[in-house]
């Protein structure tokens, strides 16, 4: 039996995609997103979006996660990128939550680029001044829920002076921080996680020795997310060095159109493979530090007394498997429990003939 906690989705967002990604054929990242594509592509079909397309899209997803294993996942928004948009995302969020199966947990990230024709700090100031606030307040009526908020710190994109203005901001408002950073470029972004006290960064494809040494320090969680480096040919982050440094490294499916993976156990096999985790050291990252990561370890990511009761059941001989045998998971998996119910019993008759 596995307790499996996390999985990190960009919620509610609209893909419209009719062939490959432009990445296949060999674009950078960031030259995608400077010609308008990228986040800015999904943003417009998100934007467009009926509100009941938001919640059906989001609903199948986090379906699809529960069934690969998924007890817990963090939803970001992020593909609004204006206040009106990034609310119907929270709202399609509150409307998508069944019975807590799966756990949400939600994450604004109004920041996740600058509009086009805007200036970065003109949309820092918005996002000041009044995304956050408005958002704080129809938490306090009830309408929405956000625990923490984001910001994509990197080159040309928000700077560290905006990712401060913004963090700080959240923070003060009583969110939690948990923000992209060092994906692209060193940018010091793991540096400023520890300086302001952030529980989480993710990325880190290019964090510095300094950034590692300052999240030890500060306890700040590692979020690693090995389905994009894998699918943007990016460097992998430098996981060995971060463990062994004594960082709390988790991971995340950072499911977006870029890294389209719903699975934790395909997140946990190319840790294995390309990050050099071990066996253990995913499951862990996969569980109790993914929970942590978004302050929820008292409730999930172990079997322990006083929490939820989500586990796995493994139809195999040693758990292992569900990560040695890649994208096999839906065989390997007959029951996902949550809250101490099955919620997924797959095909029974064929589970009772094996
Ligand atoms: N890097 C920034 N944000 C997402 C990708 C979003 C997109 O390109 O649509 C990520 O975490 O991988």
């Amino acid at each position: 039996m596995l307790s499996m906690s996390m999985c990190y989705v960009f919620t509610s967002m609209i893909l419209n995609r009719t062939c490959s990604p432009p990445q296949l054929a060999g674009a950078s990242y960031l030259d995608i997103h400077q010609a308008g594509g990228g986040i800015h592509y999904t943003m417009q079909h998100t934007r467009t979006a009926k509100q009941e397309q938001l919640l059906h899209s989001l609903r199948i997803r986090l379906f699809a996660m529960l069934r690969a294993g998924s007890t817990l996942v963090e939803c970001k928004t992020g593909y609004g990128l204006d206040l009106d948009t990034e609310t119907r995302m929270l709202r399609a969020i509150e409307r998508a939550r069944w019975h807590d199966r799966p756990a949400v947990h939600v994450t604004y990230c109004g920041a996740h680029a600058v509009p086009r024709g805007h200036l970065v700090s003109e949309y820092t100031r918005e996002i000041v001044e009044k995304h956050l606030p408005t958002v704080v307040s129809l938490m306090h009526q009830g309408e929405v829920h956000v625990d923490s908020v984001d910001v994509f710190c990197e080159k040309g994109v928000f700077g560290l002076e905006e990712t401060r203005t913004i963090l700080s901001t959240g923070k003060n408002l009583g969110l939690r921080l948990n923000f992209h950073g060092d994906e692209l470029h060193p940018t010091g972004a793991a540096e400023l996680a520890a300086e302001l006290g952030a529980h989480a960064v993710s990325h880190l494809e290019e964090v510095s020795n300094d950034g590692i040494s300052a999240l030890v320090t500060a306890g700040c969680v590692a979020i690693l997310l090995p389905t994009t480096a894998f699918m943007l040919r990016l460097k992998q982050p430098p996981a060995r060095t971060m463990i062994d440094a004594g960082v709390i490294v988790a991971l995340g499916s950072d499911f977006n159109p870029n890294a389209y993976c719903l699975a934790m156990p395909v997140v946990m096999h190319l840790a294995c493979v390309n990050l050099h985790l071990t066996m253990a050291e995913a499951l862990v990252a996969a569980t109790i530090n993914a929970a942590h990561a978004l302050g929820c370890s008292h409730r999930h990511g172990s079997i322990e007394q006083g929490k939820r009761g989500d586990l796995l059941i493994v139809k195999a001989s040693r758990w292992e498997h569900l990560i040695y045998q890649l994208g096999c998971h839906a065989d390997l998996i007959p029951y996902v429990v949550c809250k101490g119910d099955v919620v997924e019993n797959r095909c029974p008759s064929y589970n009772a003939a094996l």
